[in-house]
């Protein structure tokens, strides 16, 4: 074990080739995350989900990365090959995705699912790895874990199946946990029961996390320190709890934007943009 930050990012910029000339989506952006839950927050197209997708080397030609560091704890996972890269993928670094639907295999059980994550992670016999299963299913509060088990995809609730989700990205324990949306597809009850689960399972077992979300409210409540992207760079970044100092008239522009349950507005306001936020700098959010 080493104490560098789990995760460690300089200068990242993830590009496009387009017919047009190549699209930087992502801008020189810089990070690092240690056992902390960070918000990754801004609009539709400001680059946060390739900023996740980019951590696990998942950005699909025509797309790729630049950076000048992208380590995992201390380890440069720009020099490793695809195969150890998959291996890093789902073991040491998990991601959730918005919608369990597009992850989970319609034609496995539950169980099934489970079991082959686990044993494509860690050297384990079946049954171990379906005692783990049922323990794991507990942990993100499965009622019925030894029914829900046999069941596919398709015969569980959207909130049950991304619980489901989170307990396979967990069953490897991995060091750090990138959620991408992970309840925009849930009710609004459902998503804070999701968002509890991911926050105790974060918390019990030291990991650090990635929050992606376009709601600043949200990321704030649940997160300890936040990033705003906007055009693919970081224009603030700031602690949680200091949020209301934000200067940035983007970061307060969000913070006006969203609706709150707990304090309903008559209107809401309209996002104004200025074009000099594209050409600032980058702010360095590393720790
Ligand atoms: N294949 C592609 N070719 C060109 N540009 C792309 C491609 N895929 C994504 N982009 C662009 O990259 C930018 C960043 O996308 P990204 O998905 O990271 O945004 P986001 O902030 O996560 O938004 P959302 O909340 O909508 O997912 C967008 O402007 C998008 O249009």
């Amino acid at each position: 074990m080493t104490d560098a930050p789990l995760l460690d990012v300089e200068n990242l910029w993830v590009k496009f080739r387009t017919r047009n000339g190549v699209f930087d989506a992502v801008r020189g952006i810089s990070f690092t995350l240690g056992k902390e839950r960070l918000g990754i927050v801004g609009e539709s197209g400001s680059g946060k989900s390739m900023t996740g997708r980019a951590v696990l080397r998942l950005i699909r030609p025509p797309g790729f990365i630049e950076a000048d560091r992208l380590d995992v704890h201390g380890e440069d996972i720009l020099a490793l090959p695809e195969k150890r890269m998959r291996k890093l993928r789902g073991g040491r670094v998990s991601m959730i995705m918005q919608d369990p639907k597009f992850s989970l295999n319609p034609v496995m059980t539950v169980g099934q699912q489970l079991v082959e994550a686990l044993r494509a992670h860690e050297n384990v016999s079946r049954s171990q790895a379906y005692e783990r299963a049922l323990e794991v299913l507990d942990e993100v509060a499965i009622r019925e874990p030894r029914r829900v088990i046999d069941l596919y995809p398709h015969e569980v609730s959207g909130g049950m199946g991304q619980r489901i989700m989170i307990a396979m990205m967990l069953l490897p324990n991995p060091e750090i946990l990138i959620a991408d949306e992970p309840t925009s597809a849930l009710d609004v009850s459902v998503q804070l029961q999701v968002l509890d689960i991911i926050d105790k399972l974060v918390r019990d077992r030291g990991m650090g996390l990635m929050f992606i979300s376009h709601d600043l409210n949200l990321v704030a409540k649940f997160c300890d320190r936040i990033i705003i992207m906007y055009a693919g760079r970081i224009v603030e970044t700031c602690k949680a709890s200091e949020l209301r100092n934000a200067q940035h008239p983007y970061t307060l522009g969000l913070l006006n934007s969203v609706p709150d349950l707990e304090r309903p507005r008559d209107h809401l306001e309209v996002l104004k943009r200025d074009p000099a936020w594209r050409e600032a700098p980058s702010v360095s959010a590393r720790q």
